[in-house]
């Protein structure tokens, strides 16, 4: 177990945005965390990589207890985020771009290492053709690689995605469901928030359903969907 989360919860003012929540992330498994709006993904995301502090609960990172962790410790202890809202460095060529997070990373490396590892990282994420490119000349695919990319520079162990696949058009978000099996198969754990039903099916090895900031349900996609109180708090109808 590579993330373990225990009890959490999170208000604010009278809202318990997260209420009790535990879940756990295997070593070298992707886990769709799904829910209507307002279930409290995003807080559990934002607790997770410390922009918030949890009121209890515990999240423990390889076994290291990071609750309490500034979002720069988790990082530096594994702990890589993208964001759905792109903000890359517009002035900075890709390339740049992805070498501060590799600068930034995991354990201080050398120069030469973060330039070694942004060069890995470019051709794992398809973007080396677009090294020396400016980021504002980036189509939406791109800026989302490049997201990746950053994340990916600070050598996670853990990959957090959040809503990543939101705005592209279904054969891009199928290009990007392969490229975080690839991230995958380089040895990183994913845990993704996302609300396009066919990118979960195909890319979730389990998927974790929240439902007014608590786990409603479950299990494999295919039981999770046919699961009658899921279908009521958010699918509507069952879906293939
Ligand atoms: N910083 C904040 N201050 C006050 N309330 C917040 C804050 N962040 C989230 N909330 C509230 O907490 C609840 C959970 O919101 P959250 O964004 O985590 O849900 P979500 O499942 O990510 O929703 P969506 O799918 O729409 O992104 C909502 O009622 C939201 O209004």
């Amino acid at each position: 177990m590579i993330l373990q989360v225990q009890n959490l919860h999170k208000s604010f003012g009278g809202l318990m945005a997260v209420k009790d929540m535990g879940l756990h992330l295997d070593q070298g498994e992707i886990l769709a965390v799904i829910g209507p709006n307002g279930a409290g993904k995003t807080t559990l995301l934002n607790l997770l990589s410390g922009l918030f502090l949890p009121d209890r609960g515990q999240i423990l990172l390889s076994g290291h207890d990071i609750t309490r962790a500034s979002p720069e410790k988790r990082c530096h202890l594994g702990l890589g985020r993208a964001f759905q809202v792109v903000r890359p460095f517009l002035e900075m060529t890709v390339f740049e771009n992805v070498m501060v997070g590799a600068m930034f990373g995991k354990s201080g490396i050398s120069q030469k290492e973060a330039h070694r590892h942004t060069e890995q990282v470019l051709t794992l994420t398809g973007l080396e053709p677009h090294a020396h490119k400016n980021a504002h000349d980036l189509t939406l695919m791109q800026d989302k690689r490049l997201e990746v990319a950053r994340a990916l520079a600070t050598r996670p162990s853990v990959l957090l995605l959040d809503e990543v696949m939101a705005g592209l058009r279904p054969n891009e978000a199928q290009d990007a469901v392969q490229l975080v099996k690839k991230v995958r198969d380089s040895g990183v754990s994913v845990l993704f928030i996302e609300h396009v039903m066919p990118v979960v099916r195909d890319l979730a090895d389990r998927v974790v359903v929240m439902e007014y900031g608590s786990r409603l349900a479950e299990g494999p996609y295919q039981s999770v969907v046919r699961d009658p109180k899921v279908i009521a708090a958010y699918l509507g109808e069952e879906v293939s």
